[in-house]
C-alpha cells in the first residue's frame, strides 16, 4: 500500500440486547450511499441468528462467533479483519471503502478501536471509525441500572440514536435525552430517521466530536459507577441457549407462553429472538422480544434453505435452557390441539 492509499475505517454499530442494530445494519446495506461496506457481526451465543435475518442482503458477512468483541474474542476480530484485507487483496471479495462491525448488545465497544490501532497489520489499512451507539427507548432505565456495559457503550459513542422513540410518551423521551446529556454530552444525536434512512452522515466525522480514549472514559464515569471490566467476568450470570423446535409451531399457543414466560421473568430475559415455521404459513416468522415486551413479529418473504426449523434464542439472567425447554414443553401438551413440536436444547 502507498502513502496516499487512505486508511478504511472500522465502523462499529453497538447498544445493548435488542436496541436495533441488526434492523439498521439492514437498512444501511440497502442503502446506495453504503454499498461498498463490509460488514462483520459478532453475536453472543453459541449460534447466531442474525446472519439469517440479514439474508441475502449480506452474503459475505463474516460472523465472529460467541463471546464479545471487547473481551473474549479480540483476537478473532484481528483474524477476522486481516482475512478481510486479504481477500480483498485477492480479488475474492469487491474492493471496500469502510468496515461496519455490528457487535453484541454486551460488548463495551470502548476497546475495538486498540484492536486496530495496536496490531502492525491492521493499523496499516484501517483505521477506528465512528462509533454509534443505539439507545433503546423503551428499555434504557432498567438496561441501565442493572448493566454497567450499557453506560459504557453510551459513553464510548460518537454518535447516539435513540431507537423506539415510537413507543414511549414524549415525557420519556425527554428525560433520556437528558440522561444521554449527563453521561456523553460529546456525542453527535442523530434523528429516528437516521435508522429508516440512513445517509452519509451516519458515519461521517465532524468537527463537534470529542475522541476520548477508554482510560479518559472510564475516569470520567468513576463517580456514577464502578468501570465494567474488559473480560469474561462482566458477563456474570447472562448464558445464552438455543431451542431447536421440530415440527409446525402453533404460534397462538408460542405466543401466550411466551407473553407469560417475559410478564413473569422479564427482568432476567434480556432477548428472545426467534425464526418460526408456523403451522399454516409458507414463509418464517421472526420474533423479538427484548425484556418485558415482545415486538410485532414479521414474515420474511421466504426461508432461505431448505432447513425449515424454528429455532428460538435466549440471552438469559440466571435461567437455564432446561427450565424454559421444559415450561414450553408442558404448556404446549397442555393447551395446544396440534402436535407439539419436538424440542431440543443446546
Ligand atoms: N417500534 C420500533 N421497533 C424497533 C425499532 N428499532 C428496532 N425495532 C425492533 O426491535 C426488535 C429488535 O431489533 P434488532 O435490530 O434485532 O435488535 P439488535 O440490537 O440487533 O438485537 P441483538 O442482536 O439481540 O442485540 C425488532 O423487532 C425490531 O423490528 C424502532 O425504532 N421502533
Amino acid at each position: 500500500m502507498n502513502e496516499t492509499t487512505p486508511l478504511v475505517p472500522v465502523h462499529v454499530i453497538s447498544g445493548f440486547l435488542g436496541a436495533g442494530k441488526t434492523t439498521l445494519l439492514k437498512s444501511v446495506l440497502a442503502s446506495e450511499a453504503f454499498g461498498d461496506s463490509a460488514v462483520l457481526i459478532n453475536e453472543f451465543g453459541d449460534v447466531g441468528l442474525d446472519d439469517r435475518l440479514l439474508g441475502e442482503i449480506a452474503e459475505d458477512a463474516v460472523l465472529l462467533s460467541s463471546g464479545c468483541v471487547c473481551c473474549t474474542i479480540r483476537g478473532e476480530l484481528s483474524e477476522a479483519l486481516r482475512r478481510l484485507l486479504s481477500r480483498r487483496q485477492d480479488g475474492e471479495i469487491p474492493a471496500f471503502k469502510r468496515i461496519v462491525l455490528e457487535t453484541t448488545g454486551l460488548a463495551d465497544p470502548g476497546p475495538i478501536a486498540s484492536t486496530i490501532t495496536a496490531d502492525p497489520v491492521l493499523r496499516h489499512h484501517l483505521r477506528p471509525g465512528t462509533n454509534l451507539t443505539l439507545v433503546d427507548a423503551l428499555n434504557a432505565v432498567d438496561s441501565r441500572a442493572q448493566h454497567p456495559v450499557w453506560e459504557a457503550q453510551v459513553a464510548v459513542a460518537d454518535k447516539l440514536v435513540i431507537s423506539k422513540a415510537d413507543l414511549v410518551e414524549e415525557d420519556t423521551l425527554a428525560g433520556l435525552e437528558a440522561m444521554l446529556d449527563t453521561i456523553n454530552p460529546a456525542a453527535q444525536r442523530l434523528g429516528a430517521e437516521a435508522l429508516r434512512q440512513p445517509s452519509d452522515e451516519l458515519f461521517a466525522s465532524g468537527p463537534h466530536l470529542q475522541r476520548f480514549t477508554p482510560g479518559q472514559v472510564k475516569s470520567w464515569l468513576g463517580p456514577w459507577r464502578k468501570p465494567p471490566q474488559h473480560d469474561p467476568e462482566h458477563l456474570g450470570d447472562i448464558r445464552s441457549f438455543r431451542l431447536g423446535l421440530e415440527g409446525e409451531v402453533d404460534w397462538t399457543c408460542l405466543g401466550i407462553w411466551l407473553s407469560m414466560l417475559l410478564n413473569r421473568h422479564g427482568s432476567d430475559i434480556l432477548r428472545v429472538k426467534g425464526v418460526l415455521h408456523v403451522q399454516g404459513d409458507d414463509r418464517p416468522v421472526v420474533l423479538h422480544g427484548v425484556q418485558h415486551t415482545i415486538h410485532p413479529p414479521e414474515h420474511v418473504e421466504a426461508w432461505p434453505s431448505d432447513d425449515r426449523r424454528s429455532e428460538l434464542i435466549f440471552i438469559t439472567r440466571d435461567i437455564d435452557a432446561e427450565r424454559v425447554t421444559q415450561s414450553l414443553a408442558t404448556f404446549m401438551d397442555k393447551v395446544s390441539d396440534h402436535p407439539s413440536p419436538r424440542i431440543l436444547h443446546a
